[in-house]
């Protein structure tokens, strides 16, 4: 046998015959021979016969269950989607790499990856789209990053990159640029090209920690704030950042169950004609005071609102608030105000929105064209064949569709040309300007005459001097708003300053 066998398994094979002799007692052991049909896998059962001064050897063929035993070691560790290190896999070598770090005293750098907006391409596409897609990431990943860096998938569309012996944090800082222009060349999907960008948080060790747990949780916290600086880029963590974001959970914390506990509340600022001065209708704007952090400003809690999705509800609330105090404001004082209320993006996911509208004006039978909906860029940018079709239904129906911010964000002009908005909304950073600077006035200018060429009415948002609304008046304005005429109100308040200014008429 030790003739037909290979050298290694015929040691084996000695070893295991020497054991049985010594001990008088079955032996085991395993072994493999690589054959034309692949690696077989045996397992050998060796007794002495002491009577006939021989040794029985039992070999039997153990391939299967020793695959078998592969496969599931195998899936415990790895991803079945892409067959990346899975969580447990990659917080394994993560403690490992730290050790080897720690005696060499170098650095390790982890970057937590999350894939911008994947869920609308698993909502738009469908799930098998984006299951490709993530298996193309994974690999694109692997295309990017050197062979003895760890890259796993935590779940979803969050990824983990691991980066032993770092000699500077400027070299994490040149991978993180890597990672981000790899993403740039779009991903080739049933026909279609797909740009997806990445979010990249990164925390380094010893620095943000020296265990798995700590320096995983950092780079997370990290990574949202790579998101809240518009995605598609990298941070590195700082100990202020658990501040932030201590306070983000808390927000979030509170803001369940805020709707039941009646915490919020609606006040609304007149919106005034600059011709003539009267009041044509106000702004619905959200406030929040909560039992256990006071009060929180809607540029705060709104952001939150929109990510958790309970911008939903509070979205439902706020248009079935505002419109029963259009109806009782309308009634009291015999004019016909409109009412303008912002939606937020995540607002157009929910199918019931254009019913939900419809309702309630119907509810507190306000005419549709007192409503008017403010949306701001991020909503059009999305470009989806829902978010088209209910702003078409919105205006069939006679609503209002405003532009809010015109000038923060790209201010593309084809947004006013492909959808159907009636007013445009100049933000205050540029009405702040107009009087001392002349790009901003010029900007006006040219919105106001751009959007009347187009018969939308302009709102200019921010008036704060007299001033300002008299340059307005001048440059053809329609509609102004800001603290100079009025500071937003709790409804009894601004019901006494509307009379007031009926009156003054
Ligand atoms: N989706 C929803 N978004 C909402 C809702 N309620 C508010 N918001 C958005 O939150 C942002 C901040 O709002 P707020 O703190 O209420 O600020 C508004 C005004 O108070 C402020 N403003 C108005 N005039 C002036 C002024 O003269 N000076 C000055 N410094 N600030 C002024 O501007 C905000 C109005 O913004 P806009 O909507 O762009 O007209 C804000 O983005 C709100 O949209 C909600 O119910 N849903």
């Amino acid at each position: 046998m030790i003739d037909v066998l290979p050298e290694k398994v015929s040691e084996k094979f000695q070893i295991h015959i020497e054991k049985t002799i010594a001990q008088n007692s079955m032996v085991s052991f395993e072994y493999e021979l690589s054959m034309p049909e692949g690696v077989i896998y045996y397992e050998a059962r060796l007794r002495l016969l002491p009577k006939k001064n021989q040794i029985m050897v039992i070999i039997r063929d153990i391939s299967e269950p020793h695959r078998s035993a592969e496969l599931i070691r195998h899936q415990a560790h790895f991803d079945s989607l892409t067959d990346l290190p899975n969580r447990f896999l990659s917080l394994d070598r993560l403690s490992q790499i730290l050790l080897e770090v720690q005696k060499s005293h170098e650095k390790a750098a982890v970057f937590f990856l999350d894939l911008d907006d994947f869920k609308k391409v698993n909502d738009s596409l469908g799930h098998e789209v984006g299951d490709e897609l993530l298996i193309a990431a994974a690999a694109r990943l692997q295309q990017t990053l050197k062979q003895n860096d760890t890259v796993g998938r935590l779940g979803g569309d969050e990824f983990i990159v691991l980066i032993s012996s770092l000699n500077d944090e400027n070299d994490a800082l040149a991978i993180a640029e890597r990672l981000l222009q790899a993403f740039r060349k779009p991903f080739k999907l049933e026909g279609r090209d797909l740009i997806l960008t990445l979010s990249i948080g990164i925390a380094i060790s010893p620095k943000d920690g020296t265990c798995a747990s700590v320096l995983l949780r950092n780079a997370d916290t990290a990574m949202y704030q790579a998101k809240a600086m518009g995605r598609n880029t990298s941070s590195f963590f700082t100990p202020q950042m658990n501040v932030a974001m201590r306070r983000r959970f808390e927000i979030e914390e509170q803001m369940h169950g805020a709707l039941e506990r009646n915490e919020f509340e609606l006040y609304y600022q007149p919106q005034i004609d600059v011709k003539t001065n009267t009041i044509v209708g106000a702004e619905a704007l959200l406030r929040w005071h909560n039992i256990v952090l006071g009060e929180i400003t809607p540029d705060e809690f709104i952001p939150i609102a929109e990510q958790t999705g309970l911008i939903t509800p509070i979205g439902v609330f706020v248009l079935q608030q505002a419109l029963r105090f259009l109806n009782e404001w309308q009634s009291i004082n015999k004019q016909n105000y409109t009412m303008a209320i912002n939606l937020s993006p995540r607002q157009f996911r929910d199918p019931e929105l254009v019913n939900i509208i419809k309702h309630t004006l119907h509810k507190n039978s306000i005419n549709n064209e007192c409503l008017e909906l403010e949306i701001t860029e991020g909503v059009l940018m999305n470009s989806q064949a829902s978010i088209h079709d209910a702003l078409l239904q919105i205006d069939e129906l006679g609503i209002k569709l405003s532009m809010d911010d015109f000038g923060t964000g790209y201010s593309s002009l084809s947004y006013l040309r492909e959808y159907p908005f009636d007013v445009l909304k100049i933000d205050r950073s540029f009405i702040t300007g107009i009087t001392d600077n002349k790009a901003d006035c010029n900007l006006v200018k040219a919105a106001i005459a751009m959007s009347h060429s187009l018969e939308i009415k302009v709102v200019a948002e921010g008036v704060e001097t007299k001033e300002q609304l008299d340059l307005l008046n001048e440059l053809n304005c329609d509609i102004a708003q800001g603290f100079y005429l009025s500071k937003p109100l709790p409804a009894a308040k601004l019901l006494n300053f509307s009379l007031r200014y009926l009156k003054a008429l």
